[in-house]
């Protein structure tokens, strides 16, 4: 039966490390498969991810007014408070049942790409609230960023590609931190209500820490709706749509969705990462996935080329501005 494997990086979290040839073929077998993975011995501080919990839960808490003087559509770059119903990923279905915090890498102002306007690069939008906000998702957004630059490397490897081959398109990495609030799944909901609607995420590699109350699907190459079962101390780690592009089809970037069924009532958390390289990094299928004598399945294309295509697609026309999904 089809599962969602567990990748222990125990070992191959530096670059030559000796289990790093071990896990890269763990991760190929993944790539080929949902795109989907949990890991554990990921070196990231178990306290660093209950803080971060602790602090969506206390965002979250914030009176309505609060959190919605910081609304995203107060600036260009996507930062800041999203409410109830403000995305919908499934376009056959109804708006997500979730409310959302976007933040990320903060570049200043005087950045080449913020000057040029580029989608997400910029500033944070904080609630004055909760001054701790700042420091804090900064110092779990650069832990996320630490492990995406090895994943990366790890998937170079299972490329048979050099470990340095993405290297150099960490340059200006986009980390999106996306903090998640889902309402209980309403008793009555019909089958086109989801707190998240099926969707592929967008980006290079998305690290999800989710809380213990379940709700993720993932869909499976087979078509069939799998339940990413929260394992303790361990992401689920997803592949993106850049990573098809750049693997010429041999990765996956799997549809999954979310309801908060299971929860007793409770409102569900999760904190996803998307890992995005650098805007102006080019997407193009690698030579070891280009069978010889054949056309690769994707034109070149860059990061920001890539994004933009996507973006606008799940808040609708007008608005603009879209997200990482
Ligand atoms: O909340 C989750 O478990 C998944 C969220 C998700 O898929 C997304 O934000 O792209
Ligand atoms: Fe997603």
């Amino acid at each position: 039966m089809a599962s969602i494997p567990v990748i222990d990086l125990t070992g191959a979290l530096q670059p030559g490390a000796p289990r790093s040839a071990e896990v890269a073929e763990a991760l190929r077998a993944a790539g080929t498969g949902s795109g989907f993975f949990y890991v554990s011995g990921h070196g990231v501080p178990r306290a660093l991810v209950d803080a971060q919990f602790a602090l969506a839960q206390r965002f979250f808490d914030l009176p309505l007014p609060a959190k919605q003087a910081i609304d995203l559509r107060r600036v260009p770059n996507m930062r800041g408070y999203e409410s109830l119903g403000a995305q919908t990923l499934d376009a056959t279905a109804r708006p997500d049942l979730k409310e959302s915090f976007y933040c990320g890498q903060a570049y200043a102002d005087d950045h080449p790409y913020v000057q040029r306007g580029l989608h997400s690069y910029g500033r944070n939008q904080w609630p004055t609230e909760l001054p701790e906000m700042a420091g804090q998702c900064a110092a779990y957004i650069a832990a996320m960023q630490a492990l995406a630059l090895r994943l990366m490397q790890l998937m170079a490897l299972s490329l048979e590609l050099p470990e340095d081959f993405f290297d150099h398109t960490h340059e200006n990495p986009m980390g999106t931190l996306r903090l998640l609030r889902y309402p209980p799944h309403p008793a009555d909901a019909d089958e086109r209500t989801f707190g998240a609607g099926a969707h592929t995420d967008w980006g290079a590699i998305t690290i999800l820490a989710q809380d213990s109350h379940g709700g993720l699907e993932v869909q499976m190459p087979d078509g069939q709706w799998l339940a990413a079962t929260p394992m303790d101390g361990c992401f689920v780690v997803n592949l993106g749509d850049m990573i098809p592009r750049w693997t010429n089809g041999r990765y996956h970037s799997n549809p999954h969705r979310v309801r908060n069924v299971a929860s007793g009532g409770a409102p569900r958390h999760s904190i996803p990462f998307f890992y995005n390289p650098d805007y102006e990094a080019r997407v193009e299928p690698v030579a070891t996935c280009v069978p010889a004598g054949t056309r690769p399945l994707y034109e070149p294309c860059t990061v920001g080329e890539h994004l933009r295509e996507m973006y606008a697609k799940t808040y609708g026309a007008g608005n603009g501005a879209a997200a990482m999904a």
